[in-house]
């Protein structure tokens, strides 16, 4: 039995992705291998993309497979294992609402594999063993006690050989029905919130443990539901739910960053870069059976999420530590021994197996090390290109509002900026032809999705260039209209001399702007925002208050007649009003040319 497996599990589709027909990307082949975007998949938006990758792993679940089989099949015999003094760690990894809480803690007619493993516990307990639970959530690189709320940011203490959390509430359980209690008011006060893609989504990583403990020994067996990684564009985030996404997706980051440093069995693991992984350092580094249940949903609108959590838990499958058996001082019986030697015989086996490839197929372990390290690159720089596109997207947008947001893409941006490096630089010692050929076409791949990035960013730009324009040219348009009775008004009040000038100002100004600009037709509809023609119909307006003496002069001689009949030369309509008209009109449309300036002016 490897010491770390990997589980992937297929979560049936919801209302959202019911709603919008969405078509299934994911064909399981068998109880280990699943294809992502198969040859015959077209998705919902009718674009074929059939990358048509396979993935295997050491279980795969579909739709309708149940917590119970996923227990029975891939926990409970961990759970032998943890009574023979091995350490034990399951966590649940994938995308926001992907399915990790539905399979850790289950609902009430399907309790999750955390459930069903206290059974077992309880079950096999001996009477001189001893069961502790602790439990913590990591919620923005802070730790809380769930079992002590007032217990808040708790420090980390490195020991020899694990990290320990200083000041954590251990509480000794001796029922189920005491455990759950414990166990479900913690969970209230887990941070979770509605996002745009889960009512209910965790927003911190929650890490339970039990400590079975005999006189002499203890062993460890961790269960841990991981926040949703996530893309902050589709769940909608902002504020603080932007800030929880941003550390989730670091954290994230560190722990794949950890995983791919322990498959390639590099001497340096950088597990001090983020609580969980610090956390996790002692699981992570063989003292420990580890189970990944990856959880995705088969909905090609989550096409993106689902590639990545695949190839993130294909990372994890590389992985060949050797776990230690935990023993302090240890006493077993006849059983244990027998199961610890039937342990260590597979394990022997398997190394023997290894040592063998190892010496005959050299050059294809190197292979595989430059496969990782090119589809980590490509990953990275994916990630780095949807990063940037996103932002370059809200700084065309140019509002103040987005100003959070772009600092916190650029933090991630040099994140995978740095990530994509380290990986350049490890290319390096790869020099054969083969090789050379594998990192060039991994160039073009890169290249592929970086144009991919930039057409889909160039075409947001283009649409909402389209919505812009076309409300600019249907206010100036409006605005000419306003501006023609306006003119006519104002003539009336201060004279056709005063007003002659700015007429011609206003009419000449968009010929002038569209002679000097216009490239195409689009510059030809922006140059119709005219700035200049925008002042001068602002001077307008303040000129004609300005003169308001004038104005109440001529609206005092316009009372010895009952109506007036006035053409303004350039202007083609008649005005027949009296004086009360003329104040109310006046009024009117010098507001609305000041709302449809400003209107402009905003846009
Ligand atoms: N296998 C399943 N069968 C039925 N319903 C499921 C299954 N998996 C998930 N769901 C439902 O999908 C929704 C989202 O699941 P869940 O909350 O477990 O996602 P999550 O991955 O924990 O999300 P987040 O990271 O946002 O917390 C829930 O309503 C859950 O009941």
């Amino acid at each position: 039995m490897d010491t770390f497996q990997v589980a992937v599990r297929v979560r049936p589709q919801n209302q959202k992705e019911l709603l919008n027909q969405s078509k299934s990307i994911l064909q399981i082949q068998n109880g280990k291998q699943i294809v992502f975007d198969p040859a015959t998949t077209e998705s919902a938006s009718g674009h074929v993309r059939q990358k048509n990758l396979g993935f295997s792993y050491d279980y795969v679940y579909n739709e309708k497979s149940t917590n119970t089989q996923i227990f029975n099949e891939a926990v409970n015999p961990l759970l032998d294992k943890l009574f023979a003094g091995f350490n034990l760690t399951v966590f649940a990894y994938g995308a926001t609402s992907s399915g990790k809480t539905f399979t850790i803690q289950g609902s009430q007619s399907e309790p999750g594999i955390l459930f069903q493993s206290l059974e077992q516990l309880f079950k096999r307990l001996q009477p001189d063993q001893t069961l502790k639970m602790s439990f913590v959530e990591i919620y923005n690189e802070q730790i809380n006690d769930l079992l002590n709320t007032k217990n808040v940011n708790l420090q980390l203490r490195d020991d020899v050989n694990a990290v320990q959390i200083v000041n954590l509430t251990q509480i000794k359980i001796e029922s189920i029905q005491q455990t759950f209690l414990l166990i479900n008011k913690a969970f209230q006060f887990r941070q979770t919130q509605a996002t745009g893609e889960n009512a209910n989504s965790s927003r911190s990583h929650s890490i339970l443990q039990f400590d079975l403990q005999t006189a002499t020994n203890t062993v460890k067996f961790l269960i841990i539901d991981l926040a949703g990684s996530e893309r902050l564009k589709r769940t909608n985030c902002e504020g603080q739910r932007m800030l929880e996404g941003c550390s989730i997706n670091k954290s994230l980051l560190a722990l794949g960053n950890c995983l791919s440093a322990l498959c390639r069995n590099n001497s340096y693991v950088p597990f001090r870069n983020s609580k969980l992984t610090r956390i996790l350092k002692e699981t992570l580094s063989g003292q420990s059976k580890v189970l990944m249940m990856c959880n995705v949903t088969s909905s090609d609108l989550q096409y993106e999420d689902t590639l990545n959590s695949l190839t993130y838990a294909q990372r994890a499958t590389y992985i060949k530590c050797q776990s230690k058996i935990n023993i302090q001082s240890i006493q077993l019986n006849q059983t244990e021994l027998n199961q610890i030697i039937q342990q260590l015989k597979e394990e022997n086996q398997q190394l023997i197996q290894d040592l063998e490839k190892a010496k005959i197929t050299q050059h294809l372990e190197d292979t595989t090390e430059l496969d990782t390290i090119l589809k980590e690159l490509i990953e990275s720089t994916s990630l780095l290109y949807l990063n940037q596109c996103d932002r370059k997207y809200l700084e065309f947008e140019n509002n103040t509002e987005n100003v959070k947001k772009i600092g916190e893409l650029q933090e991630l941006e040099q994140l995978a900026l740095e990530q994509s490096k380290q990986l350049k630089d490890k290319l390096k010692r790869f020099t054969t032809e083969k090789a050379q050929l594998k990192i060039q076409n991994a160039h073009s791949k890169i290249q592929e999705n970086k144009l991919s990035q930039l057409s889909i960013l160039r075409g947001k730009i283009i649409e909402q260039m389209q919505n812009i324009n076309a409300h600019q040219k249907h206010v100036i348009i409006h605005q000419q209209e306003v501006f023609e009775q306006l003119s006519q008004l104002a003539a009336v009040a201060l004279g056709e001399s005063e007003v002659a000038p700015l007429i011609k100002q206003f009419k000449r100004a968009p010929k002038q702007t569209q002679a000097q600009q216009a490239k195409s037709a689009d510059d030809l509809m922006l140059s119709q925002l005219n700035t200049q023609q925008i002042n001068t119909t602002q001077n307008f307006t303040k000129n004609i208050n300005i003169c308001e003496p004038k104005r109440i002069q001529t609206l005092e001689k316009w009372n010895a007649n009952a109506s007036r009949v006035k053409i303004i030369p350039g202007l083609t309509r008649k005005i027949s009003i009296n004086k009360y008209e003329y104040e109310n009109q006046l009024d009117e449309l010098t507001s609305q040319l000041n709302n449809m300036s400003g209107s402009i002016r905003r846009k």
